[in-house]
């Protein structure tokens, strides 16, 4: 056995987070510097793993351990266990404290777009290392560790740290960022209220291991379906994280609703703002072409065609992922991937002046009557925050809603219909909210976007 005594990745952490206060930033040059010489690692073994332990004031010296011996399956994986050859005059001046990010159904098709993304500093920046914390299960264990594999071979110098495991209290550790993108997908014959069940069941248990490991300023994005009630179910069972912090992913939606206006407008999708969706991401949910603007310009000046907007507009995007999976196979995934990253991007930087996005949030307290007590898609602005030091403008994370939107008769009647829908689903998971008997009385067209 060969015991490497230098400085652990724990130790790095812990040197970066002393030298996030000085707050200075980082050129490309100093990076690709820094993955030259900096983090230079040490010469062992391949397969040969570390584990390290830190106390609140001491950092034990890692110990190799054998390559041929049993895993345990929340180390850190592969090369991001390798020490370093950190020099203190390189401790460069420069990181930003590290972001953890946790990832469940890690191993499945959305993740296996999104990890890439995160990992090449595309929503958090250039200058932002990231720790993925990957969740996976027994039965996706194996595909897992190739997941990670690819990280490794990937080389991106802003991923500091890569776990995976299986234990959620364990994978949830610190969290700053919970994407919570497992659940199990409707196979054929299945209830609707079936699904609700099982995939909630997920969602609590989910719930309680934030509540109990990550940071208490969590940012939560439920991807997995029925996403807003999963959501609504995992903030229920995380009281001591602000239920605003979570979310439920309707980007996707408001991607596909600019897509279709713009092609509709013969504009390039940029001219298309203020796209809300309201509701549940199912084929209930409204893209909203009253508030939506093309050119800074209502949608309904731009496009005569009225009736268009009400019947093919509305159901083209309530379907969108249904026609999808009918033509790929497949349920979404390279999209909402892009999709996750854009409502990351939009709660950690300044909303452009007068626009907003789309996110199934917290609904009590909400300006626009809609019943309290759910997770609805509503339309968000982040709250910027000015970056001590750097003077820079940015998002914090945290949103408020808009409050200049305006509704007409046809807006309300299908706002009305897309809240029955989330407060039928709310019924039947009564048992999983702490909220009693479950009572399942489920409209008859309630779908997911992907089933037709
Ligand atoms: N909100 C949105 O806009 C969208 C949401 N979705 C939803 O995102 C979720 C993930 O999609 P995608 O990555 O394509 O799916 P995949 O099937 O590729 O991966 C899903 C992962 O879920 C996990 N899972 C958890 N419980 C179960 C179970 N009981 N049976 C099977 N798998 C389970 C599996 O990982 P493990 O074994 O590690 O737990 C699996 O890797 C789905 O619920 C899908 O409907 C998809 C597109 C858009
Ligand atoms: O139903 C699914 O799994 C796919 C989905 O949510 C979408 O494409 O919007």
């Amino acid at each position: 056995m060969e015991v490497v005594a230098e400085l652990s990745v724990c130790t790095y952490t812990k040197a970066t987070t002393r030298l996030h206060s000085s707050q200075l930033s980082i050129s490309s040059t100093h990076l690709s510097y820094l993955r030259r010489r900096a983090f230079r690692p040490i010469t062992r073994p391949r397969d040969a793993r570390i584990t390290c332990s830190v106390t609140s004031d001491q950092v034990q010296a890692p110990i190799a351990v054998q390559a041929e011996g049993p895993k345990t399956k929340n180390d850190c994986y592969g090369v991001f266990c390798l020490t370093y050859d950190l020099k203190a005059e390189e401790e460069t001046k420069a990181w930003k404290k590290t972001i953890n990010i946790s990832v469940s159904g890690a191993a499945g098709m959305i993740s296996n777009h999104l990890l890439f993304k995160l990992a090449s500093g595309e929503v958090f920046g250039p200058d932002q290392p990231i720790a993925l914390k990957l969740l996976g299960s027994e039965r996706s264990f194996q595909a897992l560790e190739g997941v990670a594999m690819e990280l490794e071979d990937s080389l991106f110098p802003l991923l500091r740290e890569v776990k995976i495991g299986i234990n959620p209290y364990e994978v949830f550790q610190d969290a700053e960022w919970a994407l919570l993108i497992g659940a199990k997908p409707r196979g054929p014959g299945m209830e609707r209220a079936g699904l609700l069940d099982i995939n909630g069941q997920i969602f609590a248990e989910q719930g309680k291991a934030l509540n109990a490991v990550a940071s208490p300023n969590v940012k939560v994005i439920v991807v997995g379906n029925p996403c807003n009630t999963n959501a609504l179910i995992c903030l229920k069972n995380a009281p001591k994280i602000p239920a605003k912090n979570f979310h439920a992913l309707t980007r996707l939606d408001e991607n596909r609703a600019k897509c279709q206006l713009a092609l509709k407008a013969g504009v390039f999708y940029d001219k298309v703002s203020n796209m809300t969706i309201w509701g549940n991401h199912s084929t209930t949910q409204v893209p909203d072409f009253l508030n939506a603007r093309i050119n800074g310009l209502p949608v309904k000046e731009v496009i005569k065609d009225h009736k268009w907007l009400e019947e093919e507009f509305t159901e083209k995007v309530q379907k969108r992922g249904g026609v999808l999976i009918q033509k790929w196979g497949r349920s979404s995934a390279a999209s909402t991937a892009v999709s996750i990253a854009d409502a990351m991007k939009s709660l950690v930087t300044p909303t452009p002046k007068g626009d907003w996005f789309s996110s199934g949030v917290y609904t009590t307290g909400n300006p626009y009557g809609i019943a309290e007590d759910l997770v609805f898609s509503m339309p968000c602005r982040s709250k910027p925050c000015l970056r001590k030091f750097k003077r820079i403008l940015q998002g914090d994370g945290d949103y408020e809603l808009v409050k200049d939107v305006i509704f007409d008769d046809y807006l309300l009647k299908r706002i009305n219909k897309t809240e029955a829908e989330l407060l039928a689903e709310k019924r039947c998971v009564a048992h999983l909210t702490g909220e009693g008997v479950a009572f399942c009385d489920l409209p008859e067209d309630t779908m997911l976007p992907g089933e037709m």
